[in-house]
């Protein structure tokens, strides 16, 4: 991989402090620019994140066998082995709203009834991100003007559902190149996505107008949130769903915990009046979540190194 890379300031959103005009006008720049920025003081404690980054990595080391008692093939379907999204990648799949039951099915497959820390602790922490999700988009609302969070929050997403994917990122001990993409380019299915990565690093975006590659370097005490699709075209592209990969560098092993946030299935998309405004015309035509999710799954199969097809190419109209 040969391209330019540089590093850019996001802001940082601090959800323990009152939001000031100025912040805002800050982060509706990211929001419109990048489509990513860092939050911090989450009420997630670094103790909690070891946890859970101790406890994944207990259940990625398990033999492939074992794992793929959860595999693509079987009844639970929570693991995605390597192979499916780059050689280099497995993920184990949590989703809410009973973040319990979710992972206490993989847990009992993979370790029978003794383990109930790991589903308790991952219930934990999807309780939390459901609620720091919530938070950041009445935020990411405020952005947009006009009293968009009074007026949409109730209506458009307060039956808004999340799942959280862990993932274990092996990078090849063989090969001559200094990274790999651990990720291909691909731009997220949610409204927005709020990433834990350790502290190796190598998450990136794509710039807007040059494509260069940016890294999203890990923050201490933060969190990474990024606009997605879903949010991209609620908001008429006013918010920007970014491209983004991962590169691994060799040798070093990667834990990341992402919890995507998104519409319920049947929710129809559609941006409001207000939100495109007066005299703009409207570039994303209605649609179904649904409709979108398995538009995505059809066309990501067997494609390791970039998602050639987002929302725009779904439902973009043509200008
Ligand atoms: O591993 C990461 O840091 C990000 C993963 C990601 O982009 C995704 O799962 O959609
Ligand atoms: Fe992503």
């Amino acid at each position: 991989m040969s391209e330019i890379q540089v590093s850019i300031q996001l802001p940082v959103l601090d959800l323990s402090q009152p939001v000031h005009p100025s912040f805002l006008s800050s982060l509706s720049k990211a929001c419109q620019e990048w489509g990513f920025f860092y939050v911090t003081n989450h009420g997630i404690s670094k103790g909690m994140f070891d946890k859970v980054c101790s406890l994944s990595k207990h259940i990625f080391s398990n033999p492939t066998d074992t794992k793929l008692k959860l595999g693509p093939l079987s009844c639970i379907k929570t693991y995605t082995p390597h192979f499916i999204a780059s050689p280099y990648f497995e993920s184990l799949r949590v989703a809410g709203p009973d973040f319990l039951a979710s992972a206490k099915a993989s847990a009992d497959v993979l370790f029978g009834q003794q383990s109930s820390e790991f589903s308790e602790i991952l219930h934990e922490y999807g309780i939390k991100m459901m609620e720091i999700s919530k938070r950041i988009i009445k935020i990411i609302l405020m952005c947009l003007g006009d009293g968009c969070e009074s007026r949409f929050f109730e209506s458009d997403f307060s039956k808004c559902h999340g799942y959280m994917r862990i993932v274990n990122y092996t990078p090849p001990e063989t090969v001559i190149e200094k990274e790999v993409e651990g990720l291909g380019m691909h731009t997220d299915m949610s409204c927005i996505t709020v990433v834990y990565q350790d502290e190796t690093g190598g998450l990136q975006m794509r710039s807007k107008e040059e494509g260069k590659w940016m890294d999203i370097s890990p923050c201490e005490n933060s969190l990474v949130v990024n606009v997605g699709d879903l949010m991209q075209a609620w908001s008429n592209g006013r918010l920007r769903s970014s491209e983004h990969r991962v590169v691994l560098k060799r040798f070093i092993n990667r834990l990341s915990v992402a919890f995507f946030w998104c519409f319920e299935d049947d929710k129809v998309i559609l941006a409001p009046e207000e939100v495109v405004g007066d005299g703009c015309s409207r570039t994303y035509r209605s649609f179904t979540c649904l409709d979108y999710l398995k538009f995505r799954e059809n066309n990501e199969e067997g494609k390791f190194d970039r998602i050639a097809y987002t929302v725009k190419d779904f439902a973009g109209i043509k200008q």
